[in-house]
């Protein structure tokens, strides 16, 4: 029998690519869907892409219409996951888009978000490297998982296996991303008009201050705690976002000094080791390196690597779709994980061309 589903912030863009990927889901059905200001329209008044779901009706998010559902996806703007999912029962699974509880410190959720901290979930990102594959089994049977930020999914695959293996010097790690502007929702802000982002690119947060930065931190602080360095691993990361007039996608390309002795074939074997019995993320040939384009609609996140060798550093370019790898193709992984289903259950490898 299929598991019942409610979608919180079903208007909004992660909850529209959650819909999309749950219509084909083998094991799930779509029987709620909640909003705010959007409350009493027709899902596909807002979504006109959702061809089989168009006639659900938005509710309020509240507890109530959430409740005697299997599974919950919560994708509400930050600050408002904590004391809604507080009120749902302890045995409905509930997997968050965002940010409430994702960070295991809550001085950095007072730093970086701000309010009431509601404590850490199980993490959903099933393929970070770490000691003894503890994340997979921190996702298994568990009850409450908090996605990861998408711009987060991006650097820290990049990243972690060279950090896992101590092949690069983690005090001194650079990212750069290009990011599409669907990553910032779907309320109207200043600076998204599309006459202001179309044929610019604009930094962001730039200088220590981006809300992903403790996120990434953390993730690397697990990588390395394959060589017992777990609360020690001295994580310094410069991250600087640039908004690109594109929808979708992020392209990272992140650096990293080399560790004294490491050189590029032990970074290809570290890499082949972390990623090769992964479905869902894909490590290029040497010399090739991947674009947004070819990850738009599918669950993969790609990888290229180089070795700079006169700067001695490691680049390894990233991309994935922030809607689906970054958002609600990684909620969907760990829920099927956490439901003992396949993990591949209902997420796409093939994209979506040109
Ligand atoms: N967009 C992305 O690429 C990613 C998003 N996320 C996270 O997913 C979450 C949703 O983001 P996104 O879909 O982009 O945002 P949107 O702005 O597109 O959607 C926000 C959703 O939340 C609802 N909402 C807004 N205010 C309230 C409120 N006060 N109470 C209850 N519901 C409210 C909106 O309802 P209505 O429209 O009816 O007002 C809408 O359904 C965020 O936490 C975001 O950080 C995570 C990774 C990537
Ligand atoms: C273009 C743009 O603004 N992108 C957003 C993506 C963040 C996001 O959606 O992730 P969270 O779940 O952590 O909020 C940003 O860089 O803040």
């Amino acid at each position: 029998m299929s598991s019942s589903v409610a979608v919180a912030g079903a208007s909004g863009y992660a909850g529209g690519e959650l819909l999309r990927l749950l219509s084909t889901h083998p094991e799930f059905e779509v029987r709620t869907v909640t909003a705010h200001s959007s409350v009493g329209r027709r899902l596909g008044e807002l979504h006109p892409n959702l061809h089989t779901l168009g006639d659900l009706v938005l509710q309020e998010t509240s507890a109530e219409t959430l409740a005697g559902h299997d599974l919950v996806f919560v994708a509400l703007p930050h600050g408002h996951s904590g004391p809604l999912t507080d009120m749902l029962p302890d045995d409905v699974v509930v997997v968050d888009a965002g940010a409430d509880h994702r960070l295991i410190n809550e001085n950095d959720w007072h730093r970086f978000y701000g309010g009431d901290w509601h404590g850490a979930w199980a993490y959903g990102l099933p393929e970070l490297p770490r000691q003894e594959s503890k994340q997979r089994e921190w996702l298994r049977e568990a009850t409450r998982i908090a996605a990861p930020g998408c711009n987060v999914s991006a650097v820290s695959i990049a990243l972690a296996p060279a950090v896992a293996a101590g092949l690069v010097e983690t005090d001194d790690l650079v990212s750069v991303l290009s990011v599409g502007t669907s990553g910032a929702g779907r309320a109207l802000r200043p600076g998204m008009l599309a006459s202001e982002i179309m044929g610019s690119a604009n930094a962001y947060k730039v200088g220590g201050t981006h809300r992903h930065i403790p996120e990434i931190v953390q993730d690397l602080r697990w990588a390395a705690s394959g060589r017992g360095e777990t609360s020690t691993a001295d994580i310094r990361i410069s991250f600087t976002p640039v908004l690109v007039p594109m929808s979708r996608g992020i392209l990272a390309t992140s650096t990293a000094r080399l560790a004294v002795g490491a050189t590029e074939d032990d970074l290809r074997e570290a890499y082949a080791a972390a990623y090769g019995g992964e479905r869902f993320i894909q490590v290029c040939e040497p010399g090739r390196f991947p674009a947004t384009a070819e990850v738009l609609g599918s669950n993969l996140a790609s990888i290229g690597l180089a070795v700079d060798h006169d700067a001695r550093r490691l680049v390894a370019v990233s991309a994935l779709d922030n809607l689906v790898k970054g958002t609600a193709g990684a909620a969907i992984q760990s829920a099927n994980i956490a439901l003992g289903l396949d993990e591949g259950a209902g997420l796409p490898i093939e994209g979506v061309a040109p």
